[in-house]
């Protein structure tokens, strides 16, 4: 099972190189969880050159938003949370989430394809808490790429895809995997399975995630985790097709999600409760990954019309008009309460069944103890009237087996007992029933036992809401502080690091090339004349040229290469294992990409210049301020010499670049000199771009 992409194929198709893939820190994340001798110290390092995965992981890890029982805070917590395939895993989500935000298939709705992404990821890890089929935060990811394909396939074939997308809207075609196929020989599901498969997820989420989408044609056995987690998907799929539809089509696509959640044992007010959650986690995470979400309605409200009509059992529709004319709030007992009657005698079934549906419960019954166990666990009643007697497990046999289970345990048990004996009573009480009622029943004294049993169940759902609640908080507040710190080492108008996380990253970036002998370099780049912008078209507009700029600096250097602004118009670049010539290289890259680069600001086009400082550590620097303060004079001698150039003021720069014995003290490099690698020193230079 799984993908039918022949292996020649997507080799081919892998070897173009235009497959989505990682990309900087992610790609070296999910290296280094490759090999076998990783510390965790190593891999925490590595994660946190990329800060914003840093606060991405750490969400995941605290499950924000079914108030899980984790509060991490760090990113070594995290990871301990996680584990190492779930941290490879979102490494390489989450990258492939930042890389792939837009691109050149027109037609392709980018910020939806993720923002659908997300939902499924959410439902997934909401879902995975209630089945533990396979780990929430695994479950995660396979929702965040289990539609993947359709990304790749806008990505290698931008142009034909849109036209696929056409073809589709002007509803001449309406099947998007035949469309696919008959254009690409494949399609997105296929592909989304080769592109899991080679990722190295494991076949469980391979195989359900190139079937969820036609569930008819698995052939999973009914109770198998991979029908589970395929079920999973159908749910996902359903609440990302429901959230993302036109508002007047939704309750319709909603009332579509309760087939799904009754084969993974949900009932109504499960199913809605969870998509609930669902909701409000994905409008926490659209704001932390800057996608678009929408408020929607309750989904008890929105889909209580709808779902009359849907294909559920009948005793989910009931479920569903019960709550909407109880008015109730999902997990929530009214009046209206499912009673589960256990007891070999008929006619004292029928009996109670009258008594308890005249006055609104939802009914179940069972003949015998072990039915009643099955029933039970099956139906989560939120009471039980059981009979004392039975031939085969007694009522308190019966009640003390569902004790020992999770959904026994809150069960509020009656127990039905001719016996009116203290002894009898007591061991009744010691077997853990809740209270009980004297037979023969009678109908007033039952009501009065039913009135107190409900008082009970409702108070302990409002103590267990208020310690969800608490939960909830206590894992926002986990999330909100680590935005703290996150916002305390983030420049607010690039985005990019900022000075104060440039420095901590220098000093691991030298304690790291201390240890491995490995050269380090740092650019020290400033913008040329960018005080006259200021001074002329004002602060709006020098903004704007602040942003433009460090984009084009971030799109010209390398993934590992970490850039911060540190100062007015200041940036800083660290370039690990790096030696001086590759950096030089680099940064003649970084100043030609910002003299190219036509900024826009306040309606005006603006060519601007930088003048870039490089440093290689070499062995006399004591430390990463000597490093830096290196690269600074090197940008002051640029700066010294014209501008709209690179210069270093450190000995070999042409050695560097291949010319054994050269020596200069100061070097100013142009781009023909760096492209040239010169034999003798380079001295100066044209600066025109
Ligand atoms: N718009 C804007 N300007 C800033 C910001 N921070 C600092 N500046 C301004 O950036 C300018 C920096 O100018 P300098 O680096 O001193 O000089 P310059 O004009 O770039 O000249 P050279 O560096 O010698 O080429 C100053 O006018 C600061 O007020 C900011 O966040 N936004």
């Amino acid at each position: 099972m799984g993908s039918n992409i022949d292996i020649r194929t997507f080799e081919q198709i892998k070897a173009s190189g235009d497959l989505p893939s990682p990309k900087g820190a992610a790609l070296a994340i999910i290296r280094l969880t490759r090999k076998d001798d990783l510390s965790l110290a190593e891999l925490a390092r590595v994660i946190k050159t990329d800060p914003a995965f840093v606060g991405r992981l750490i969400k995941a890890a605290n499950g924000a938003a079914f108030g899980s029982r984790r509060n991490v805070a760090s990113v070594q917590d995290a990871l301990v949370v996680l584990g190492l395939s779930s941290v490879r895993n979102m490494a390489l989500g989450f990258s492939l989430l930042s890389s792939y935000r837009n691109g050149g298939c027109r037609g392709f709705d980018y910020d939806g394809f993720w923002s659908g992404a997300l939902i499924m990821a959410i439902t997934m890890q909401a879902v995975a808490q209630r089945i533990r089929t396979a780990p929430a935060d695994e479950m995660f990811c396979l929702g965040l790429l289990s539609r993947i394909g359709e990304l790749a396939l806008a990505t290698i074939y931008p142009g034909p895809y849109g036209e696929v997308l056409m073809l589709l809207k002007t509803a001449e075609a309406s099947d998007l995997a035949a469309c696919e196929r008959a254009a690409f020989a494949m399609d997105h599901r296929e592909l989304t399975a080769a592109m899991l498969a080679d990722w190295g997820l494991p076949s469980l989420f391979v195989d359900t995630a190139a079937l969820f989408e036609v569930p008819d044609t698995a052939q999973f056995p009914p109770d198998s985790r991979q029908r589970q987690v395929l079920d999973a998907l159908c749910l996902a799929d359903a609440l990302r097709i429901t959230c993302l539809s036109d508002p007047s089509l939704r309750a319709e696509q909603g009332a579509m999600l309760y087939p799904v959640g009754e084969r993974l044992g949900m009932d109504v007010e499960s199913v809605n409760a969870l998509c609930d959650g669902v909701v409000a986690a994905w409008l926490e995470w659209g704001r932390v990954l800057q996608l678009e979400t929408q408020d929607i309605p309750a989904m008890s409200s929105l889909t209580r019309a709808a779902v009359a009509a849907s294909p559920v059992s009948s005793e989910l529709k009931a479920a569903v008009t019960k709550g909407a004319d109880a008015g109730d709030t999902p997990g929530v007992v009214n009046s209206a309460m499912r009673v589960l009657i256990v007891d070999d005698d008929a006619a004292v079934r029928t009996l109670l069944r009258g008594m308890l549906e005249r006055a609104g419960h939802s009914v179940f019954d069972a003949d015998c103890g072990r039915q009643g166990m099955e029933l039970a666990l099956e139906v989560q009643p939120h009471m039980m009237l059981v009979d004392a007697e039975m031939p085969d497990m007694s009522g308190l046999a019966l009640t003390r087996a569902l004790r020992q289970t999770r959904i026994g345990r809150s069960i509020y048990i009656l127990i039905l007992t001719a016996s009116g004996e203290d002894e009898s009573l007591i061991e009744a009480f010691d077997s853990g029933v809740d209270d009980f009622v004297a037979k023969p029943v009678r109908p007033r004294m039952l009501a009065a036992r039913l009135r107190a049993g409900h008082r009970v169940i409702h108070l302990q759902q409002e103590v267990e809401r208020d310690r969800e609640e608490i939960r909830r908080f206590a894992a926002e507040l986990a999330v909100k502080n680590r935005r703290l710190q996150e916002a305390a080492l983030t420049d607010p108008l690039t985005g990019f690091p900022n000075r104060r996380y440039a420095i901590e990253r220098m000093q691991q970036a030298w304690a790291s090339s201390g240890r491995s002998g490995r050269p380090l370099c740092a650019m020290v780049i400033d913008i040329d004349a960018f005080k006259q912008i200021n001074d002329s078209h004002g602060h709006d507009v020098g903004d704007q040229v602040l942003r433009q700029i460090s984009a084009a600096i971030k799109q010209a250097v390398r993934g590992q290469d970490m850039v911060a602004r540190t100062g007015g118009d200041e940036f800083l670049v660290l370039c690990p294992e790096t030696d001086l010539s590759a950096a030089l290289l680099c940064a003649e890259r970084v100043r030609r990409a910002v003299r190219v680069a036509r900024v826009n600001a306040g309606g005006l086009a603006l060519d601007l210049s930088i003048s870039v400082g490089v440093a290689e550590r070499d062995a006399d620097m004591p430390d990463p301020d000597a490093l830096i303060k290196r690269a600074d004079q090197g940008a002051y001698r640029a700066k010294a010499g014209g501008r709209n150039r690179v210069a270093t003021i450190q000995l070999g720069a042409a050695g560097a670049n291949g010319a054994p014995g050269a020596a200069a003290d100061e070097h100013e490099i142009s781009s023909a000199q760096v492209r040239a690698k010169p034999a003798v020193n380079p001295i100066v230079i044209d600066e025109s771009a």
